[in-house]
C-alpha cells in the first residue's frame, strides 16, 4: 500500500525504528506542549478560497538568495540522523536535490560537510552552525562549508541549553548508547535497523573529527554537541565575527519575538527562520504559525523570513506564505520518509508535499506564492475540546497509536 501522507509516513517509522530512536525524532521538549501547539495552531487555521481565477498554470516555486526552489521548502537541519539509518545526511540531500529544494546540514551531522556535497553535487545546500565554547571549531566549520560551495549559513540561536526531552531521557538516550535489557530487546525487535547499524557502527558527529588539515577536534567540543550545550556567551554582536568569515546569506534560525527579528535585521542578518525547533527546546513557547504576522511585520520586508514547526500538509506551507513567509523548512516530516525508504522514502514525502501545496494553491485561486496574502487566512477555529482539558491532545493519540 503506497504512503499516502506524512502522517501515514511517521505510523510506518513508528514500526521500523526502535522506539528509542523513533522518540529521539518524534519527541519534544517536557510535556510537549509546544510540540503540540505547532500542529493545533496550524490545523485551526481555515483556508479562504477565491474563485474562478484562471488556475490552468500553478507554479509553486519561489526564488530567494539567487535560487530557484522548485517548491516553497527545504530541508531543515536534523542533528544526529545517521541514528535513523546510516548515511541519512548525504541520502536527505539527494532527495532534496531530487525535489530541487534546499538542503540544511546540520553541525552535528553524522556525514562530513565534504562527503555530503559529494553525494550531492547540484543541491543547493545550506550550512546550519551551532556555536559551542572553542569559537575555532564554528570558524573550521564555515570555511569548510564555504569550500564546499555551500550557499548559505544558519546560525542557530535557540540552544543556549538542551530542551528537557524526557522521551530521551526515560530511554537512557546517550551517545554511545547505554545498552540496557529494554533498549537490547527494542533494538532485537528492529532487525533490518540493525544489521544496518551493525555494518556501519554507531554514527558519530563528522564534522567534529580530526580532519585532513589536521586540525585537532576537542572531546570537550563532541561532549558540548551531544549535550547541546552551546555557547551562553554568543550574543547579536556575534554576528559581526561571524560575517567577516562567511559573506554569503546569513540566516538565524530560533527567533519567536518580533523584537528579535528587529534586531537581526540591525545585526545585519539576511533573513530569519522562525522557529521554536520543533517544540523540542522551550515548551512554553509559542507556536511558529502563531507569531508569523508579527514577526513578518517587524522584518518589515527588509529580510526574507522563513518558518518551521510543525509542517505535514502542502496546506500547511500554504498558511505560512499566506501569512507572510517566504518559504519553510520541514524537519520530521522528510525524516519520517527517510526511515520508511530511505533516499526514496524522502523523495516521496518531498513530493508528496509539493503535490498537496500545488493542489492547496489551485483550490484557493492562487496561481504563484506571491498571489497569497492574508486575505486567504480566516480567523482561527476554536480548538477541539481534548486540547483545552489537562494533557494536550498529543497524548491521546499517542496512547491511540
Ligand atoms: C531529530 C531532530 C534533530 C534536530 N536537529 C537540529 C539541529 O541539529 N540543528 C537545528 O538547528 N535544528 C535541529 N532540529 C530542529 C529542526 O531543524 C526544525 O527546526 C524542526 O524540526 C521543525 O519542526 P518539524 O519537525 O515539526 O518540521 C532538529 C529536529 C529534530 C526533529
Ligand atoms: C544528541 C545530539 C543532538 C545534536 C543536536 C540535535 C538537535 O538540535 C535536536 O534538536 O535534537
Amino acid at each position: 500500500m503506497p504512503l499516502l501522507n506524512v502522517e501515514e509516513h511517521r505510523r510506518r517509522a513508528r514500526r521500523m525504528l526502535p522506539r528509542l530512536v523513533f522518540d529521539y525524532v518524534d519527541g519534544g521538549a517536557e510535556d510537549e506542549r509546544c510540540l503540540q501547539r505547532n500542529r493545533d495552531a496550524l490545523e485551526q487555521l481555515p483556508l479562504i478560497p477565491e474563485c474562478l481565477r484562471d488556475t490552468s498554470t500553478v507554479d509553486i516555486g519561489i526564488e530567494l538568495f539567487g535560487r530557484r526552489w522548485r517548491a516553497p521548502f527545504a530541508v531543515a537541519p536534523i542533528g544526529l540522523a545517521g541514528l535513523v539509518r546510516p548515511g541519512a545526511d548525504a541520502l536527505l540531500a539527494r532527495a532534496a536535490q531530487g525535489a530541487g529544494v534546499p538542503f540544511v546540514l546540520s553541525t552535528a551531522s553524522n556525514t562530513r560537510i565534504e562527503d555530503v556535497r559529494a553525494a550531492a553535487p547540484d543541491a543547493a545546500l545550506w550550512m546550519q552552525l551551532y556555536v559551542m565554547g572553542e569559537r575555532a571549531i564554528a570558524e573550521r566549520i564555515v570555511r569548510r562549508a564555504r569550500a564546499a560551495g555551500f550557499e548559505a549559513l544558519v546560525l542557530t540561536v535557540d540552544v543556549p541549553v538542551s530542551g528537557l526531552r524526557e522521551r530521551d531521557l526515560r530511554h537512557g538516550f546517550r551517545l554511545p548508547m547505554r545498552l540496557t535489557p529494554a533498549t537490547v530487546l527494542d533494538m532485537a525487535r528492529h532487525p533490518a535497523w540493525l544489521m544496518r547499524l551493525a555494518r556501519s557502527g554507531m554514527p558519530q558527529f563528522a564534522n567534529l573529527l580530526p580532519d585532513d588539515d589536521g586540525a585537532p577536534v576537542s572531546a570537550q567540543a563532541q561532549a558540548a554537541l551531544l549535550s547541546r550545550t552551546m555557547d551562553r556567551r554568543l550574543t547579536w554582536e556575534s554576528l559581526a565575527w561571524l560575517r567577516k568569515l562567511w559573506d554569503g546569506p546569513l540566516l538565524v534560525k530560533g527567533l519567536l519575538g518580533a523584537e528579535d527579528a528587529r534586531r537581526a535585521v540591525r545585526h545585519g542578518a539576511d533573513g530569519i527562520v522562525v522557529s521554536n525547533h520543533g517544540g523540542r527546546q522551550l515548551d512554553a513557547a509559542p507556536a511558529s504559525i502563531a507569531v508569523l504576522p508579527a514577526m513578518v511585520d517587524a522584518a518589515g520586508g527588509r529580510i526574507p523570513v522563513l518558518m518551521d514547526g510543525g509542517i505535514r500538509r502542502g496546506s500547511d506551507v500554504v498558511k505560512a506564505l499566506a501569512l507572510g513567509a517566504r518559504g519553510v523548512l520541514a524537519g520530521r516530516a522528510p525524516l519520517y520518509g527517510l526511515a520508511c525508504g530511505g533516499e526514496q522514502g524522502a523523495l516521496s514525502v518531498l513530493q508528496l508535499l509539493a503535490q498537496e501545496t500545488e493542489r492547496t494553491m489551485t483550490l484557493l485561486g492562487a496561481t504563484h506564492a506571491a498571489e497569497l496574502g492574508p486575505r486567504h487566512v480566516g480567523r482561527p477555529e476554536p480548538p477541539p475540546k481534548d486540547t483545552l482539558q489537562g494533557k494536550p491532545a498529543i497524548y491521546a493519540a499517542r496512547a491511540a497509536a
